[in-house]
């Protein structure tokens, strides 16, 4: 075996270390990059952006079924070529990095396509390669999807997330096992293309993790596009003949039911790629379900790690701003290190759930002094908007601090609203100071305030 010294190995390249290796490398280390799969990661190949593509194209079907309401005739047909076009060509490449690659090489950084493992602090093989990594490793091997233990499922031809954002054409029927938020984006995605979708969540509610009121405010709108939703359901057995899946179910009354689909979509949960990277060869456990870190990323002995295998939320946006941090110990760099009290996030379903930090009832669970504010439709602009329009803003105050802790906003830009909810939380603006916030009409935003009023009950 080949025995390589270099200062720092990045170990998996999704968003986090794609970022923390080019960093690295421009800050004058030598630095070599690991992947096995694409550069890049889940997000753009077969996650956020393709998703996102689908979710915008769905999102103009819908549109165009509402100039009824609004604006004269629209005639729709809805056709999956041209996105899966766009995913094909503009966002994966057709599933090829060579760009990425190069970008990286460009930064300076050494690629290794491979498998790689620890073996020892600070010590990364790839195959017949050997890593001795001076200053550590980074660790940001994320995740791959997860199948429940359903009895028949592993038989099956079932899609994962990276099959469904590879589909050219939307199936006639679909049954979405977890309603969590890859089930729900795609759910409504394809009943927009005019597929019968089924979601089948084993929780109470869709978006489970999520504020109850944005779930239901979800819930009606995918009855509106005719998804069927079974919560509750437990699901016994899948089997898959003369290409078809027949999925029994069970819902949250007891009752059998009997599904048929052309395809299954198992949405169910991400279990992180930590089993085979060698992770007791640095002390840690790996069956563990994510790895500690302190407020600099650290995880041990030369090492680090960035990303969903961190347990701090599996976003895009988290694992880069945990490589931010990374990169900002390795380089000597004064802080600021990690803070999770803002984490935001979006589900992208019509309406859009945007939510920062704690959910009312984590407020509750972490025992603080706890009021909300509900405001369940978007004020004048809501209105205006007609079809689509629906949405809800809720706040969560810790009233001993005087600040928000948590929030909501849905809507069309449910996302785009909680950029201020978001600032408001992260900054821990005093809710008085918000008060006296000047907000521009008619904006969906101008909800806010309303939910601000609605704190004193
Ligand atoms: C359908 C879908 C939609 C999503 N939408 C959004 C969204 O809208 N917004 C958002 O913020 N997030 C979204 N996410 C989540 C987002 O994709 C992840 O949080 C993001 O990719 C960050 O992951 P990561 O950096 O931990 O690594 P990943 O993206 O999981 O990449 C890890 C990399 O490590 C490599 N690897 C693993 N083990 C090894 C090994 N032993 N040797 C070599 N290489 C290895 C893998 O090949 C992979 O390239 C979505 C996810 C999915 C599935
Ligand atoms: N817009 C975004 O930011 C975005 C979009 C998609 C995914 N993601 C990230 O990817 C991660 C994974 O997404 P996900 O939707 O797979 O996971 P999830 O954990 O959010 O949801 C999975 C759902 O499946 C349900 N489930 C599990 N086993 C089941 C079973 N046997 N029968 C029925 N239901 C079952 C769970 O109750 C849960 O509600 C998320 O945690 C999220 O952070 C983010």
């Amino acid at each position: 075996m080949s025995e390589e010294h270099v200062d720092l190995v990045v170990l998996g390249l999704g968003p986090g270390g794609e970022s923390v290796a080019t960093q690295a490398a421009r800050a004058g280390m030598t630095v070599v990059g690991v992947d096995e799969r694409l550069v890049g990661g889940e997000c753009p190949y077969y996650g956020c952006i393709p998703s996102k593509m689908m979710v915008r194209a769905a999102g103009s079907l819908a549109e165009a079924h509402r100039v009824a309401q609004l604006a004269g005739s629209a005639t729709v047909a809805p056709d999956l070529t041209p996105v899966a076009r766009r995913i094909r060509e503009e966002a994966t490449s057709d599933w090829d990095d060579t760009v990425a690659v190069q970008r990286l090489e460009d930064a300076g950084v050494t690629f290794v396509r491979g498998h790689g493992r620890l073996a020892g602090p600070g010590v990364v093989e790839v195959g017949d390669r050997r890593f001795v990594a001076g200053t550590g490793v980074v660790l940001n091997t994320g995740t791959a999807p997860a199948a429940p233990p359903v009895d028949g499922l592993a038989d099956t031809p079932y899609w994962t997330n990276r099959e469904a954002l590879r589909a050219t054409e939307a199936p006639a029927a679909l049954v979405v096992v977890g309603g969590g938020a890859i089930g729900a984006e795609l759910a409504q995605a394809f009943a927009r293309f005019g597929t019968r979708v089924s979601v089948l969540e084993a929780a109470p509610r869709l978006l489970a993790l999520e504020e109850p009121e944005a779930s239901a405010v979800v819930a009606d709108s995918f009855a509106r596009d005719g998804v069927q939703v079974l919560s509750g359901a437990r699901i016994r057995s899948v089997t898959h003949a003369e290409g078809r899946f027949a999925v029994a179910v069970t819902d949250a009354e007891g009752t059998g039911l009997d599904l048929s689909a052309d395809r299954l979509l198992v949405a169910a949960g991400r279990r992180p790629n930590l089993a085979d990277i060698g992770l007791d060869t640095v002390g840690l456990d790996p069956t563990a379900r994510s790895i500690d870190t302190d407020e600099r990323m650290r995880a041990g002995e030369k090492l680090w790690a960035v990303g969903d295998i961190t347990g701090r939320g599996a976003f895009t946006h988290m694992s880069m701003y945990q490589a931010g941090i990374a990169v900002r110990d390795l380089t000597g760099a004064d802080g600021p290190w990690a803070s999770y009290h803002a984490v935001p996030r979006v589900t992208y379903t019509d309406p859009e759930v945007g939510a920062v930090g704690m959910t009312e009832q984590q407020a509750r669970d972490a025992s603080l002094a706890v009021r909300t504010g509900l405001v369940t439709a978007l004020g004048t602009r809501g209105w205006i908007h007609g079809p689509g329009g629906e949405g809800l803003v809720k706040v969560v105050e810790d009233t001993a601090a005087g600040h928000l802790v948590g929030a909501t906003a849905a809507g069309p830009s449910g996302g785009e609203v909680l950029a201020m909810l978001a600032t408001a939380v992260h900054a821990r603006v005093p809710t008085a100071v918000l008060r006296e916030q000047v907000l521009a009409y008619p904006t969906f935003h101008r909800a806010v305030s309303s939910a601000l009023d609605d704190l004193d009950g």
